[in-house]
């Protein structure tokens, strides 16, 4: 039968480690990405065969809400709603589909002096398969 996959795929937007003060700024890296999780069938009512999570958080966990106000997701247009504004941690979309898009992430601060980040990720539902043939017969 069809296997259970759960993948994640991670990007940490800043660079490693955790928050710095260096001369006035502070640097809070955070992570975004999504896990998918594969139905095992293709749904009957819509053909979708895939639940998947987007996310934006702290690289460290930590609460975010104290830094970041809210995230703004853009979805494909094709789903309801495709802007999804998430005003409290868990800062992540939850949805079921049938393919793999690109969604804009856009990062509101709690200091409203800060501009918002924008960042985009490409939902991937399906594990890359990697062959490597040597001296294929
Ligand atoms: O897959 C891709 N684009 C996709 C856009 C939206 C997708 C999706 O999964 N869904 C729309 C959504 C709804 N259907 C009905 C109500 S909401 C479920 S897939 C491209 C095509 C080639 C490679 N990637």
């Amino acid at each position: 039968g069809a296997k259970r996959l759960t993948i994640h795929f991670w990007q940490p937007m800043a660079n490693e480690g955790n928050e710095r003060i260096r001369g006035k700024s502070i640097v809070k890296p955070v992570v975004y990405g999504n896990t998918a999780e594969a139905f095992g069938y293709k749904r009957e009512s819509d053909g979708h065969t895939h639940k998947w999570t987007v996310f934006v958080r702290p690289y460290l966990n930590e609460d975010g809400s104290r830094w970041i106000r809210k995230v703004q997701f853009k979805l494909h247009e094709s789903y309801a709603n495709s802007t999804r504004v998430i005003e409290q941690p868990p800062f992540e979309v939850t949805e079921t589909g049938w393919g793999e898009f690109e969604v804009q992430m856009r990062i509101y601060f709690a200091d409203q002096n800060e501009k918002p980040v924008t960042a985009f990720h490409y939902l991937r539902l399906f594990q890359p398969v990697f062959n490597v043939f040597q001296d294929p017969t």
